[in-house]
């Protein structure tokens, strides 16, 4: 049997929720990865160090007895974020930077940031104590396509800050287009961007084709075969500027399969089988440890981790639902089958 040994995994996004639904998600992600960035994105959005480190506290509760799991906490930004609250943020080991959410772009981002070049001020402050900006990039104007948003928000203001602030960390979240790719190839070295599995596994067909499937839903949308594939070659490049961070993103099957379902995908029990699906598929296995277990911590300059997990190629079927205090959940590639499995 072929067998894969590379450092433990760490997931640069993930949303794991709050309430009973941790006792799903944490397990999922604390089992696997050694550190996570958790999103802020809850109602009410995680907007300070206390309340984050409470959020942390909550989910430290979860992780199983004999699992060793760094939560690193995001704060979502608005538009009362102050430099001082950066300089918090900045003295606080437990908090790895401000998520940018334009408001009205995802799952709970109605507290959002309405103008992005109000930002200024808070963007100096992040530049200065090496705070990095992790990015929903995706404009919410009415008048452009949902397809285009990606685009015309790196046109309209990534270009903008990383001229404006060209030592600021930024991220690029869940990328889903060439021009994100080409953007994030041509910035400096401190522009990065995580990769979903479904943005690198899937195109639109896989949503619209032979009927709506709402599982494959997320943001930002999946796009065309042919973006699909700029994001395929970059991974595939080694390039460090591309990294790991699953998206994984927990609703309950009722909130999924309604007429007006969810945006995201609940990755996370498959999350590395799904990488390495997606690399072992292009001939590309050599370049999973890296991208999953190399590149982002480099990028956040953390230590590579050097606990090793192992995966067997063996086939197995993702399961169809996966159950929650809160309802059943159907998990992104339920009752597929995957070609490497986690050896646990
Ligand atoms: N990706 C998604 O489709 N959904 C995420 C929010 C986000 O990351 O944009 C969620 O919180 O559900
Ligand atoms: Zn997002
Ligand atoms: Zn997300």
């Amino acid at each position: 049997m072929q067998s894969l040994t590379i450092p433990r995994p760490d997931d640069w996004h993930l949303h794991l929720r709050d309430g009973t639904m941790l006792q799903t998600t944490v397990p999922a992600s604390a089992t696997v990865f050694h550190r996570a960035i958790v999103m802020p994105n809850l109602v009410p959005p995680v907007t300070t160090v206390n309340a984050a480190l409470e959020y942390r506290a909550r989910i430290m509760e979860e992780v199983p007895e004999g699992v060793s799991f760094n939560p690193l906490m995001a704060l979502y930004l608005t538009a009362e974020t102050t430099p001082g609250q950066v300089a918090e943020a900045a003295a606080n080991d437990h908090i790895i930077g401000f998520k940018l959410y334009p408001s009205g772009a995802t799952t709970n981002s109605a507290a959002g940031v309405k103008s992005v070049d109000a930002l200024g001020p808070v963007l100096a402050a992040m530049q200065e104590h090496g705070v990095p900006l992790l990015v929903h990039g995706e404009v919410t104007d009415s008048d452009i396509d949902i397809f285009d948003r990606e685009r015309v928000f790196i046109e309209r203001h990534l270009i903008p800050i990383t001229e404006r602030f060209p030592e600021l960390k930024l991220v690029l979240e869940h990328i889903t287009t060439a021009d994100a790719v080409e953007f994030v190839k041509n910035a400096n070295n401190n522009v990065a961007a995580t990769m979903t599995p479904q943005h690198l596994l899937m195109n639109r067909n896989d949503l619209l084709v032979g009927g709506i499937r709402p599982h494959n839903y997320c943001l930002p949308i999946l796009k065309r075969r042919t973006h699909q594939q700029a994001l395929q070659q970059a991974a595939l490049s080694g390039s460090p500027k591309f990294f790991l961070g699953t998206d994984s993103a927990p609703h309950v099957q009722a909130s999924k399969e309604t007429a007006c379902g969810c945006a995201g995908c609940y990755s996370a029990p498959a999350a590395i089988e799904l990488y390495a699906e997606f690399f072992s598929r292009h001939n590309g296995l050599d370049k999973l440890e890296n991208f999953a277990s190399g590149y982002g911590a480099d990028f956040y300059q953390l230590p590579r981790n050097t606990e090793t997990i192992e995966l067997v190629q063996q086939q197995w079927t993702v399961a169809d639902t996966v159950d929650t205090a809160t309802g059943p959940m159907v998990p992104y590639w339920a009752g597929s089958t995957l070609d490497w499995k986690l050896k646990r």
